[in-house]
């Protein structure tokens, strides 16, 4: 800590203040020499050193915090000032743009050309060997340990970049502007301040359906424009995914009732049509690193077969779809109870529960929701993708159109739809835009969270796999040695998604081929996009020897207290709270009418 901010604080504590630390989730106070300072010196009295030093501590834990960001050779036009968050593959920073002013995110990729990098990553894999072996009778995700991002195909990071730079749409993150150096890429991006869904979910537990509703029908009107309009399927639609912006809380009067199982929920506050409600403004789908094209615009056919239509060709481009649908139908499910629908401490059962459609809408948390939301969950969660709803079936559907929620208003920012350099004389950065999007928003991850998003990804990645490699096979043999080029050349790599793999971390990668037959997939980040050494493939890792998902700490899941009804078998190993049905093979036991599983090979759709 630096000399200035010890005796700042040493000064509070003489001075008797208490000053709580700067609490990074909450709007930051006008610095003092600002035109508009937070507290005005009192011109009849000495100074107070107190709220001056306070503001003083701000600025220096703002200057500290930025001289600590990374130089990046090619980034000099952007001043990084804080880190919002991380992907297996990135980095992913707020910044000034030095030549507008304006706020932005910036996606930092690290490239695979830098011999300094290649010496990094073999050492990383040795501490990752040491570690491993270390933890060999460990069977538990260990989300805490952070891998550093690893490197990434030039062919794939063009891909993103492609796909992102033809889309325009109010639900979907904007790409700016990408540029390269010898060991980076930069995506620059429309930056959502809210940060995450995920860790709204988190914080108020899980929402309302009015709220629920605002921000499905969002992130579906984006689906739609990519299904749609743009013949492309994102693949990764979850919520860690989704980012938002940030509006005050109006406190709900009367104060809203809380069921009786669950006195933690906070308050969400009123709901505004047009506007949004718990906090929750604009919602904008993110990442496009594992999304694929499936239709020619130009050619108006589906990729790679220009003039040939066969109608499996059509069907597959339609079940290429229904993966998003799928997706769609966990996000609501778990907007609506506040825990995913497809969970088990073991990995092998969960894998098994993906692949059969096993959930449930347990008993009591599903007690009060609509039937009519349940309705339309469970044509989104059906097994066979030829049952399950497109995007127009969803929006169609009653629930969505049940109750107040005109789309909110268009981004008020000026990048939307414009490159930066256009921008420039628009005032973005006023002090009353900010505080209508409130404050920073990035939160600490607890390990529940990480655990949880790593429950998220097997559940994605399995059905991913699933769905694609039954069709892969179906319609190219089981060599694959037909006709690959329906998806067209830019999906070319990820055809291979299914193959097996050495891993960069010597593990083997497996697809999920043997679904049900006893896959155990390693911790770390089981999907998306580790492929050979380092660059993008999807899949859960195998592991030798296997392992138990560890749900220890899960805040969505252990937040929901069960205190009615029989205990359902399945718990978190942290509270002990009721979180799942067991997948039974021979037939799955019934908690009550609600809890009884909602696909079976029986009853599809
Ligand atoms: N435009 C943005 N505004 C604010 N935060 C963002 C933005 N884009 C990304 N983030 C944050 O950075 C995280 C990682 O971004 P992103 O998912 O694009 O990276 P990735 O390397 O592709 O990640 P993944 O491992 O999920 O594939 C997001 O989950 C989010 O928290």
């Amino acid at each position: 800590m630096p000399s200035g901010v010890v005796d700042a604080f040493k000064n509070l504590i003489r001075h008797g203040k208490h000053h709580s630390h700067h609490n990074n989730n909450q709007p930051k106070q006008p610095h003092a020499d600002s035109p508009h300072p937070a507290i005005p010196p009192e011109p009849s009295r000495p100074m107070s050193p107190g709220p001056l030093e306070a503001a003083q501590l701000i600025v220096d834990e703002e200057r500290q915090a930025r001289s600590k960001m990374p130089k990046y050779a090619g980034l000099e036009n952007f001043e990084l000032m804080e880190k919002m968050g991380d992907g297996a593959f990135s980095n992913v920073y707020k910044a000034i743009d030095l030549r507008t002013g304006l706020k932005v995110a910036v996606k930092v990729v690290r490239n695979r050309r830098v011999d300094t990098d290649l010496i990094l990553s073999l050492f990383f894999l040795l501490i990752l060997f040491l570690l491993r072996a270390d933890q060999a009778g460990d069977k538990h995700l260990n989300p805490q340990f952070k891998k550093k991002p690893r490197v990434t195909e030039r062919s794939n990071i063009l891909k993103e970049v492609q796909i992102m730079r033809g889309i325009h749409h109010p639900s979907i993150i904007k790409l700016f502007s990408f540029s390269e150096s010898s060991e980076h890429y930069f995506l620059v991006l429309e930056l959502m301040e809210g940060g995450e869904l995920f860790h709204q979910i988190v914080k108020l537990t899980y929402f309302s359906e009015n709220l629920a509703r605002h921000v499905i029908l969002q992130v579906a009107h984006g689906i739609r424009y990519l299904h749609e309009e743009r013949g492309v399927v994102h693949r990764d639609i979850k919520p860690e995914n989704l980012l938002f912006e940030r509006i005050p809380i109006i406190p709900s009067n009367p104060p809203p009732e809380r069921r009786p199982y669950d006195e933690e929920k906070e308050d969400e506050g009123e709901f505004t049509p047009g506007v949004g409600g718990g906090g929750i403004g604009r919602v904008k789908i993110a990442d496009f690193g594992l999304s694929k094209v499936v239709w020619n615009e130009e050619t108006m056919t589906p990729c790679g077969t220009v003039g040939y239509t066969a109608p499996e060709i059509v069907k597959d481009e339609r079940y290429s779809k229904s993966v998003d649908m799928w997706a769609l139908g966990c996000v609501l499910y778990t907007l609506l109870c506040g825990f995913p629908p497809f969970y088990d401490e073991s990995i092998n059962v969960l894998t098994e529960k993906v692949a059969r459609g096993y959930y449930t809408f347990l008993s009591p948390w599903w007690d009060d929701i609509s039937h009519s939301a349940k309705d339309l969950i469970t044509h989104l969660l059906c097994v066979d993708p030829a049952q399950r709803y497109t995007i127009d079936e969803f929006l169609a559907h009653p629930w969505c159109n049940a109750a107040p929620s005109a789309p909110p208003p268009p981004t008020p920012t000026v990048y939307a739809n414009q490159p930066p350099s256009a921008a420039s004389s628009i005032p973005l950065d006023s002090p009353l835009l900010s505080a209508a999007r409130g404050g920073r928003a990035h939160e600490g991850r607890s390990p529940g969270l990480a655990t949880l998003k790593e429950a998220f990804d097997i559940t994605y990645a399995v059905h991913r796999m699933e769905e694609e490699g039954a069709r892969r096979r179906k319609y190219m043999g089981p060599s694959s040695a037909g006709p690959r080029g329906h998806l067209g050349g830019l999906n070319e790599e990820d055809d291979e998604d299914d193959v097996m793999d050495e891993g960069e971390d010597g593990l083997v990668e497996a697809g999920v081929a043997g679904v049900g037959a006893g896959a155990q997939f390693a911790g770390g980040r089981a999907g998306p996009r580790d492929q050979g050494a380092g660059t993008r493939r999807q899949g859960p890792r195998k592991a030798k020897g296997g392992f138990q998902l560890d749900l220890d700490g899960a805040t969505l899941l252990g937040r929901r207290h069960r205190k009615v009804g029989a205990a359902p078998p399945v718990s978190s190993p942290l509270s002990g709270k009721a979180i799942g049905s067991p997948l039974r093979m021979e037939g799955l036991k019934m908690g009550n009418e609600d809890d009884s599983p909602v696909n079976s090979p029986m009853h599809v759709g």
